[in-house]
């Protein structure tokens, strides 16, 4: 193991980050780095930028080492501290032996050549067939089809990823279509609902209140150093699941494996995060293997508090343009949070903003096939929540945008049904603040099938993560108004569906255009197969933030969402309009990703946004040149 002193590498632009952030594309052989902080229980390890190396001499050390007191951030305090002030005693050294293929970074397993083997002390420590990447990824997914229960499939998975996280991307990445419901939605929901028995090595980063005060510090313990995007959650609505409190990192672990594998955003660049301010789940407080507080949620001002000094702390370590992004928060945190940090950090909410786009492209799409603008259709919501008024909202926004009428006028096209009914303006006074621009004029509505009667919608969405809630009767009555009615049942996971794809079809003679949001296989009715397509937000999600990092973009704006709809919408082909479908299939994700990245960097520099300048030319080319690849790097 060869150390180095720490503080000419924290200089080292490699390591601290001015060098692109997406440098793994540069053709450099790589050296496997690893990062030790001595003197602490833990060892820490990682690799600092996809291609650091070593061959930074003693020179070139020298050279950067004269610059510490240049400017050069004192992340951790060493240079300012005075001498009763304790500090960190990092230093850097290069993995080789045991260590290298413990490390999942820069583990490649039988792939080692003979030439690597030598070099790095592994002579002994493997069996002696030398494999390709590609007989691995084969091994790997026969491996995963052996496994009958999903859930199982998902302990593999996620055993591969803590062990080889090149060959994880790449297995995933080549069978997306197969892995996206294992290691995503649907069965990340069962994950997160077993979370304690299931847990053996941790994920993520874990911030509870004990961490009050000194979060700052414990972002620091986090192996990586330049973070470009941050999925967070505090557990309190697990996608239609409810309250899982600490066992919530299963979202987070899987929205960064997506930004990943779908997006190409570097896996050492994104950080999940679990905020555990204890969980209101009876069952979980009770449940002897429950990995977090037990104690009922905090709230109030102890929550907003916590919260303040998390996105305090990342902007403080992270800078300007670090991507926070909000995952399966409560209603009543999610739109006050978006709304405080939307002014001052690069945030993002998935579940409001990321289903909406996504939602809006699909109803773009579905144009090709029942005519009309969508000004012409009418909206009905189970469902005022989140995703629900997001959706309205961008709905209403692009309808605005393309009649130029006010939104207030366009938001006329749009209704919702909540658990007490129809919102109409009769009931303004007691509902929450983001349901009030809902509530249009009419007489109280109690059932969903009577407001299907009386708003006689076009287009029916579901999103009130309850199941089962698109009756016979329900769909039915939109089959009776409609020659093709559109019906998204988009709650989470499979079991929270308002309808299956089979009944959506059997119930509407096959005339549904049908999308859920987790995924159904196709089905057959009356000798015809029908596709479902899947209305979810890993469509948007992966490409939108690789378009904000690659521009260097410092705030998001709704107009982002709509050049992403529009991107996603326009990849949609003429064989897949034939099939019914409204999305294009996830085969062509990361092409899809790049389109919706171009397209949203676009937005932003025309928007003033984007401070990674000049404007590359070719921002489709630019954002696939800085996509993350998990193809394995040869080591000196
Ligand atoms: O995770 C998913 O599949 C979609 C989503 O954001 C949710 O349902 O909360
Ligand atoms: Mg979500």
């Amino acid at each position: 193991m060869i150390s180095l002193n720490r503080s000419c590498f924290l200089s080292n632009p490699g390591i601290s980050g001015t060098r692109s952030p997406f440098s793994h594309s540069q053709k450099r052989r790589s050296a496997p780095l690893k990062v030790v902080a001595l003197g602490t229980n833990a060892a820490r390890t990682g690799e600092r930028n996809g291609s650091v190396v070593m061959e930074n001499t003693a020179k070139e050390a020298v050279e950067l080492k004269s610059t510490v007191h240049g400017g050069v951030k004192d992340v951790y305090g060493e240079d300012t501290a005075s001498e009763d002030q304790l500090v960190t005693p990092w230093s850097v050294s290069v993995a080789s032996g045991y260590t290298l293929i413990r490390d999942p970074h820069h583990n490649k397993g039988l792939a080692f050549t003979e030439k690597e083997r030598d070099a790095h002390y592994l002579c002994g420590l493997l069996p002696p067939v030398v494999i390709s990447q590609e007989l691995q990824v084969k091994k790997m997914i026969n491996a995963i089809r052996q496994y009958q229960v999903p859930l199982q499939k998902y302990i593999a998975m996620m055993d591969l990823q803590g062990r080889n996280e090149k060959l994880f991307y790449k297995v995933l990445i080549e069978h997306v279509e197969e892995l996206l419901p294992v290691v995503y939605t649907p069965t990340v929901g069962e994950a997160c609902q077993k979370y304690g028995s299931i847990f053996t090595n941790p994920q993520g980063l874990f911030i509870s209140l004990k961490e009050k005060g000194k979060i700052l510090e414990v972002l620091r313990n986090w192996p990586e150093k330049n973070i470009q995007v941050i999925v967070v959650t505090d557990g309190e609505r697990i996608l239609g699941l409810g309250d899982l409190g600490c066992h919530g990192m299963g979202i987070p672990v899987g929205k960064l494996s997506l930004y990943s594998a779908l997006g190409g955003v570097r896996p050492s660049a994104c950080l999940p995060v679990t905020i555990d301010v204890g969980t209101n789940n009876e069952k979980l407080l009770e449940d002897e293997f429950y990995i977090g507080l037990r104690q009922k949620r905090a709230t109030g001002q102890e929550y907003a508090e916590l919260l303040q000094e998390f996105m305090t702390a990342v902007k403080q370590n992270y800078g300007e343009k670090v991507l926070v992004q909000f995952e399966d928060f409560a209603n009543h945190n999610a739109f006050d949070l978006l709304a405080k940090y939307g002014a001052t950090h690069l945030v993002f909410n998935d579940d409001i903003q990321g289903t909406a786009s996504v939602v809006l492209a699909g109803l773009m799409s579905s144009l090709k096939l029942v005519g009309g603008s969508l000004a012409d259709h009418t909206f009905l919501f189970l469902g005022a929540g989140e995703a629900g008024t997001g959706i309205a909202e961008l709905i209403a926004l692009e309808i605005s945008k393309q009649t130029n009428a006010p939104v207030e006028e366009t938001r006329k096209k749009v209704w919702l049904v909540d658990s007490k009914g129809l919102i109409v303006s009769s009931r303004l006074e007691s509902l929450q603040h983001f349901k009030k621009p809902w509530a249009h004029e009419h007489e109280p509505v109690n059932t969903l099938v009577d407001a299907v009667n009386a708003i006689k919608p076009t287009v029916l969405i579901g999103t009130s993560g309850v199941g089962r809630t698109f009756t016979k009767e329900v769909v039915e009555a939109m089959a009776t108004n409609n020659e093709r009615p559109i019906i998204l049942a988009l709650s989470n996971p499979t079991s929270q569906s308002e309808c299956t794809a089979e009944e959506a079809y059997t119930w509407t003679q096959g005339r549904a255009i049908y999308c859920s949001g987790s995924p159904f296989p196709p089905v057959e009715y009356e000798g015809k197969v029908y596709t479902p397509g899947q209305s979810n937000n890993a469509y948007i999600f992966p490409g939108f933030g690789l378009g904000l990092i690659m521009s260097g973009t410092i705030r998001v704006h709704d107009d982002m969402l709509l050049a992403a709809s529009e991107a996603l919408a326009s990849q949609v082909s003429g064989e897949d309009y034939d099939k019914g479908l409204i999305y294009p299939p996830f085969t062509n994700i990361r092409k899809i990703s790049a389109h919706i990245a171009a397209k949203v960097a676009a937005k932003s520099y025309e928007l003033g946004l984007a401070t990674r300048l000049p404007e590359p030319k070719d921002l489709f080319q630019y954002a696939e040149s800085c996509m993350y690849s998990p193809t394995y790097r040869s080591f000196r």
